[in-house]
């Protein structure tokens, strides 16, 4: 998301809080419930001025009991009622908001999901965390309880100043003359509130964003003793978002206390006209204390209003950043026709002319006229010195990014014509990193087939090299490995990375050989699961091992994202190249197993 968009504010205040108007209508029934409960609440407690007026006009005066013991047992039933109603309208309320910002949760997932790899290049996962916990709390604050108080209140303020205006219409004239006073200041104070609790927001979401990475990194955080660092870093991010939050309260409460010295002021004002009148005998001392009860009531909502007014300007806030998440277009899509890939799936692979640079590095060309073609079932190798752009030929045929110029095909159909998830389909990765998700090793292993069999998945295991150390572990295929698979090591993550692959069983295999040695008998085994994985379909690998280029059909050498040199292990070598010079700084080094990343000068 482009991140000087963020700041543009606008127009009006609490508009980004139509965003939860679509989902409120989803939940007509809670809504109406919520209404009704509301209206009943305040119908009921408008009710009760009216009750005292005839107690202090007539009540005191008469002394028929039965009179007074109707009256006291109507009020009892009243207060009943408005306590029935109040519950209910907490029940409604609370639980609508709920639901909206679970709904809300769940779409703004969903989207961040499809969002494609340029996004995530500039945005960082904690930052969009912090949205969707944070940012929906708040709105779930406004939607629920704000909301219901600003309904409540709203009702009561229109109902209190009807009833001032039938009980007196001459003082209730004086103070709707003051309303629009009140009024346009409050909505400038909201504005205001509104873009200083966006930057509170935006200052809790970069140290949710530094918090999440460092708590991911404790273990490098240590190593380096970078404790103190990270505790000063973090602390300065939160003291930032602490003083946003509190420019946002401060200005909150000069909007409260502004809102409130006006409406006490005029009604006090008001009252003052009312007791002349009183003295002058031209209006009853029971309709000024019921007048005087309506205005309370009114003065009193209206202060709630203008906090509430304070709060929903701060929801608005957060909803403008859910938003920006919500109106996020990925920029990789299945067109709108997506032609079909040909079936069956024969595995070939092409790029013809491929330029390309990262979004996030415009300036700078991964990869600049690649071109080469890899026949069905062959098993070509991908080498060159780092940065030359194999990774990136991988994410291209994934298709995370979309290339400046040229094509990519694979089993002949240009990558942008069909659907991502087609193309996925065939495509299996088996990365240097290997994610593992926090969950059991039988859910891990079958990621990409979510309803495979136990045995299916059993199977992929053994032919993985996995199944006997995973019938080691406490609970089998059950056991949970912890985030990112802490609780294995390299090797064992490795091989279920290799069984996600075997059981996704699609007909081009895309291999990044991780650099990191392995125990040579974790080596072994990885060599093992890969050769079972490489059979009968296409593959490309990025090759870091001797073994493994050996044993491949071709060697496509990189260098400045293109191929600069093609052939075998002993034609490479006899052409004397950079193939030969990377292969030679191996020997030279003695490191048998390994690909040295980069043609450093050779050392005498
Ligand atoms: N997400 C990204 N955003 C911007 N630039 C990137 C990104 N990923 C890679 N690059 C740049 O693109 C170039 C090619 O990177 P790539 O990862 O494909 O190299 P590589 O050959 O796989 O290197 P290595 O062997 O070290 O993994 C590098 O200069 C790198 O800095």
């Amino acid at each position: 998301m482009p991140r000087q968009e963020k700041q543009t504010p606008a127009r009006r205040s609490i508009r980004p809080l139509a965003t939860v108007l679509p989902y409120l209508s989803r939940y007509r029934g809670l809504a109406i419930g919520a209404a009704v409960s509301l209206t009943i609440a305040a119908a009921t407690t408008l009710t009760l001025p009216l009750a005292v007026r005839r107690m202090i006009d007539h009540g005191f005066s008469n002394s028929d009991s039965g009179f007074i013991n109707t009256y006291f047992s109507m009020l009892m039933v009243l207060a009943v009622v408005l306590a029935l109603a109040s519950a209910a309208r907490y029940y409604f309320v609370i639980s609508l908001g709920e639901r909206i910002v679970a709904d809300l949760r769940r779409d703004v997932f969903a989207r961040v999901m499809q969002l494609s790899a340029s996004f995530f290049d500039v945005n960082q996962s904690g930052e969009i965390v912090s949205r969707l916990t944070a940012d929906a709390t708040q709105i779930k604050s406004a939607v629920g309880a704000t909301a219901s108080v600003a309904l409540r209140n709203l009702i009561l303020c229109l109902g209190a100043m009807g009833m001032m205006v039938y009980t007196s219409p001459k003082l209730s004239s004086l103070v709707l003359a003051a309303i629009p006073l009140i009024v346009f200041p409050l909505v400038g104070f909201g504005r205001s509130v509104r873009r200083r609790s966006r930057e509170a927001q935006d200052m809790l979401a970069a140290a949710s964003a530094y918090a999440g990475e460092a708590i991911a990194a404790t273990r490098t955080v240590q190593a380096f003793n970078g404790e103190e660092s990270a505790r000063s870093r973090y602390g300065s991010a939160v003291e930032a978002a602490y003083r946003a939050a509190r420019a946002a309260t401060r200005a909150r409460s000069v909007l409260t206390a502004f809102a409130i010295t006006m409406v006490f002021g005029s009604v006090v004002a008001v009252l003052w006209f009312g007791a002349r009148d009183v003295l002058a005998d031209s209006l009853s001392a029971g309709t000024l204390g019921q007048f005087l009860l309506y205005s309370v009531f009114a003065a009193g909502s209206l202060g709630a209003l203008s906090e509430v007014w304070g709060e929903l300007s701060q929801a608005a806030g957060a909803a403008e950043r859910l938003n920006e998440l919500l109106n996020e277009v990925p920029e990789i899509e299945a067109p709108e026709h997506p032609v079909a890939m040909p079936v069956p799936a024969t595995g070939a692979v092409e790029f013809e002319n491929v330029h390309f640079a990262y979004p996030a590095r415009p300036d700078y060309k991964s990869l600049r006229g690649l071109s080469f073609a890899v026949r069905p079932g062959e098993t070509v190798a991908i080498v060159g010195p780092s940065g030359a752009g194999k990774s990136t030929v991988f994410s291209m045929l994934l298709r995370y990014y979309d290339p400046a110029k040229g094509t990519i095909r694979v089993d002949g159909t240009d990558v942008r014509a069909v659907d991502p998830e087609e193309l996925r389909e065939r495509l299996a990765i088996v990365p240097q990193d290997v994610t593992i998700f926090a969950t059991s090793v039988h859910d891990n292993i079958a990621f990409g087939v979510p309803d495979a069999s136990r045995e299916a998945v059993r199977a992929a295991a053994v032919a993985a090299q996995a199944d006997e150390f995973i019938g080691r572990l406490d609970r089998g295929y059950d056991t949970l490995v912890g985030e990112r698979g802490v609780t294995l090591s390299g090797g064992q993550r490795q091989r279920i990375a290799i069984a996600r692959a075997i059981l996704k069983n699609a007909p081009i295999l895309l291999l990044d050989e991780a650099t990191s040695a392995l125990d040579a008998e974790s080596e072994t085994l990885v060599q093992k699961a890969l050769d079972v994985l490489m059979q009968e379909r296409t593959t490309l690998v990025i090759a870091h091992r001797l073994a493994t280029v050996l044993k491949a059909d071709r060697i496509l050498v990189m260098e400045h994202g293109r191929i600069v040199e093609e052939g075998t292990h002993e034609s490479l070598i006899r052409q004397g190249g950079l193939y030969a010079k990377l292969a030679r700084l191996q020997f030279d080094h003695g490191a048998e197993a390994l690909f040295v990343a980069s043609p450093a000068p050779i050392s005498p």
